[in-house]
């Protein structure tokens, strides 16, 4: 574990202590009560171990804890085991039933570690809290003297459901976060409560009552606004396990007015690395659906990250507080039954993010309804039918002109096409002699058209001038046809198109991941807008899927009855359930919660959307989001500071305004979590270089070690390297027990260096967060952080994109405790602090 070097000004531990009041002579069957300590009172004795004082309380928590399982997995077994009357309504409120116990119970098991990490002692005589907005305040109403505060809420049953712990997320919590001792809230001590195994390990005390800590001898917390702050360092110091971990005992102040700020609009968090960004979002997302359960259960929140090894980093916090009903996702995943994992040049990746790109794919589309170049002939019923140019350009307006996409408006195009086909053929037989008069009536026009739409080849004809499209065809076709990516590039340089074209045709299996990069995958979203749902395949496999069911259940029926020894005063499976109602048990036992149903419906709109590292996106990107929640109740967090993607983002305003114009807020992260203040003076200055305006966080640690910089020449760039990467494992190890370690260097470099180190990811490979030394570029480490980080070829990395020094700045703000440049070339001159 670090000591830091700086420490600020914390209560001494264990100043505080516990008596027993008038709750603890409740009669002693009751485990609640006589576990409950008394509040922090006058006359306590600052020898008492608070440590000790605590534990039964706490194994008190965990028995109610262990009691509610149990209740909740009988009353999940029972509603497995429940037969249904086998109606549709029967059978969906059974499996919602089923839902709701197995996610409690999976929020139960959540829950077991840090169960309880805080307790409020309040002033019995505190003034009601001034109501904010004419709502009460978060304490008021409540006339307990000691709340507990933990991972979720507990209440005792036996004495009217009397708060035993109170969730984290709940209003009377918030003290537990806001608390300070310039302005109280009516907390008069904030403890700490840190365990281990259901075991309390240690206890750290904020008097924040001026009159009482001078009686305990304890000293005020004074340090800007640091909540808990012994606590805190020890989070911070911690190894890294390349896993993200939830912050739920150790929220600071300026997080938790972003992560309990309205759901309503949208909300920009902006801060400098480490500022906790990704964990106040998360944060944020599991209180919204603390706070709005009913509709954010139901529309579900989606969790948007850059990459899937970023979101690999963050999976586990969310089901740390027990939510599960959260879809994390790429924007390039969010096209159901697509997983678009193809590296492609960054130029590439960035045009295809140009809002242009509309223009493209709509007049691709229009580029399919097409006219004959010479007349079509056909026989019909022995008649002969003739498609030309003008009677497909009239059906093909009309059918335009319903401005629905082009899969619902082909409809419309087959049925003016027919019908006028149907005219002209009724005009020309049955004109009578002398060419005035028409014999036949309106229901023989009516069995002109039934018979010409009914004529195959007729049918095919049309089909070939508006062919019905799923987007991976259109999108295939379109890369890899050069007439038609012409027709559609109109004015483009032969360079830019060559970046959208592809040679060879579209890959055999259209949903072949490895084909399409992610900026693919948002234009195909942008393409099935156009193109309107056909949804044919679907409707037929899910057709298909239930008659296989339905099929399996019949086998298993005839099965059962074959039984020859079944008691006969015992009902048979078979007369009580048939194969279809047992097909729709089997297959409605998955009970998909919102987000897994999100997950495979392209169409679905989410109750709120958080998207971390928002600098990233492009324009078409954010098309997709905005689509996804129409309700623009939304959470952006990043740093344009950070942004590395061309396509991204330099300005907040410029990304909202087409969707919001300025109607949304921002909120500032000021204090930085992970860089100590010795690498961070080095990323200040890049930052200056970046904009000049900006002011960096404001680190709160710093290591002890100072950043160093190593010139080597190129020849020896890479064993150099190599040799700095394991020398500084073996530190992390040798000061933290365990920690991990990453090579940042520009993504040529990053084989040589993976195959010096043995392991390691190509540019836009997943990096393997078990590893203890990643090798990566810088892109791809975006939003995680490392112990140690050995950054090579700072000038490659500055030279490699227009956003070069935007990289530096990220690659330096990985590390959580030491920096190692090894540069093969002259240091930038940003970098000049560590030439000395
Ligand atoms: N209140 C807190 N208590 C404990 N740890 C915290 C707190 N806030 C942030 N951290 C830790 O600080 C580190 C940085 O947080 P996070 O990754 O959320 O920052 P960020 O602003 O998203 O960074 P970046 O912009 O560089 O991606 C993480 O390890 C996180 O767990």
């Amino acid at each position: 574990m670090v000591v830091p070097a700086h420490r600020r000004r914390t209560v001494p531990l264990g100043k505080a202590c516990v008596t027993r009041t008038s709750s603890s002579t409740e009669p002693a069957a009751d485990p609640a009560r006589s576990a409950r300590p008394a509040a922090l009172a006058e006359g306590d004795d600052a020898a008492a171990d608070p440590v000790a004082a605590e534990q039964p309380y706490v194994a008190m928590l965990y028995g109610k804890l262990d009691e509610r399982r149990t209740e909740t997995a009988a009353l999940l077994a029972r509603v497995l085991r429940e037969e249904t009357t086998g109606t549709p309504q029967a059978v969906s409120e059974r499996d919602a039933a089923a839902q709701m116990y197995s996610e409690q119970l999976a929020t139960l098991s959540a829950v077991e570690n840090g169960l309880c990490f805080g307790r409020l002692d309040l002033d019995p005589d505190r003034p009601p809290p001034p109501p904010v907005d004419g709502e009460p305040g978060p304490i008021d109403g409540l006339d307990q003297d000691v709340l507990y505060v933990g991972r979720l809420g507990l209440l005792d049953d036996e004495h009217d459901y009397e708060p035993l712990l109170i969730d984290w997320r709940a209003p009377a919590a918030r003290p537990y976060y806001t608390a300070t001792a310039a302005s109280p809230d009516g907390v008069r001590r904030r403890r700490h409560i840190r365990s281990r195994s259901r075991r309390v390990t240690a206890v750290d005390d904020e008097i924040l009552d001026l009159e009482e800590a001078a009686r305990l001898g304890a000293s005020v917390t004074q340090r800007t606004g640091l909540t808990g702050e012994a606590v805190l360092l020890a989070a911070l110091s911690a190894g890294r396990t390349g896993r993200m971990g939830d912050i739920v005992a150790t929220i600071q102040g300026e997080q938790d007015r972003v992560i309990r700020s309205s759901a309503n609009g949208v909300v920009v968090v902006e801060g400098g690395p480490g500022t906790g960004k990704t964990a106040v979002a998360l944060h944020r997302a599991a209180y919204l659906l603390y706070t709005h359960r009913r509709q954010l259960a139901r529309r579900g929140v989606l969790v948007v990250g850059p990459n899937p090894t970023f979101l690999r980093y963050i999976e586990q916090v969310l089901p740390s507080l027990g939510e599960t009903s959260v879809l994390l996702s790429t924007v390039g995943e969010l096209y159901p039954g697509l997983a678009a994992h193809r590296h492609e040049p960054a130029a590439a990746a960035a045009l295809k993010g140009r809002t242009e790109m509309t223009k493209v794919l709509s007049t691709a589309v229009r580029d399919r309804q097409e006219l004959p170049r010479r007349p079509i002939r056909l026989v019909v019923d022995g008649e002969p039918v003739v498609l030309d140019r003008d009677l497909v350009a009239q059906a093909r307006t009309r059918a335009r002109r319903t401005r629905r996409p082009h899969n619902d408006a082909k409809r419309t195009f087959i049925r003016e096409a027919v019908d006028q086909l149907a005219r002209r053929e009724v005009d020309r037989v049955g004109r009578d002699l002398d060419g005035r008069s028409n014999l036949l009536d309106r229901g023989d026009l009516a069995d002109v058209r039934a018979g010409l739409r009914a004529d195959p080849d007729l049918r095919a004809a049309l089909d070939a001038l508006w062919p019905t499209l799923t987007p991976p065809q259109l999108l295939a076709e379109l890369y890899t046809d050069d007439r038609r990516l012409r027709a559609v590039t109109r004015g483009w340089s032969d360079s830019d198109r060559a970046l959208l074209a592809r040679a060879g045709g579209p890959p055999e299996d259209l949903l072949d991941g490895s084909w399409w990069s992610p900026a693919d995958a948002v234009l195909l979203d942008e393409v099935a807008e156009l193109l309107g749902e056909d949804d044919t395949a679907a409707r037929e496999a899910e057709e298909r899927k239930r008659e296989a069911d339905e099929a399996y259940a019949a086998g298993v029926l005839e099965i059962l009855a074959m039984e020859e020894d079944w008691d006969p005063e015992l009902l048979r499976p078979t007369d009580v359930v048939d194969a279809s109602v047992l097909a729709d048990r089997t297959r409605e036992a998955t009970y998909a919660s919102a987000a897994e149903r999100a997950a495979d419906d392209r169409t679905w709109t989410f109750g709120h959307v958080i998207v971390d590292e928002a600098q990233e996106l492009s324009p078409m990107a954010w098309r997709v989001l905005m689509r996804r929640c129409p309700s623009r109740s939304m959470t952006l967090v990043g740093d344009v500071a950070q942004t590395g993607a061309r396509g991204g983002a330099s300005s907040w305003g410029e990304v909202l305004s087409p969707y919001v114009a300025s109607r949304w807020r921002r909120e500032v992260l000021t204090v930085n979590y992970r860089t100590p203040a010795e690498i961070m003076a080095v990323a200040a200055d890049v930052l200056a270089a970046i904009d000049p305006s900006a002011t960096p966080p404001d680190s709160v640690r710093e290591s002890g070690i100072a950043p160093t910089a190593v010139a080597v020449d190129e020849a020896a760039l890479v064993t150099e390297a190599a040799a700095r990467a394991r020398a500084a494992r073996a530190d992390v190890v040798d000061a933290e027990g365990a920690g991990r370690v990453a090579v940042l260097a520009p993504g040529e470099r990053v084989d040589a260096l993976a195959a010096a180190l043995g392991g390691g990811a190509g540019p836009g490979a997943e990096v393997d967060l078990e590893s203890e030394v990643v090798v990566s570029e810088v892109a791809d480490a975006k939003g995680l952080e490392f112990d140690a980080v050995v950054l090579v070829d700072p000038a490659g990395i500055v030279d490699a994109s227009p956003r070069g020094l935007n990289d530096l700045y990220v690659a330096l703000t990985r590390a959580t405790r030491s920096l190692v440049v090894v540069h093969p070339d002259a240091l930038p001159a940003v970098l000049d602090r560590l030439s000395g």
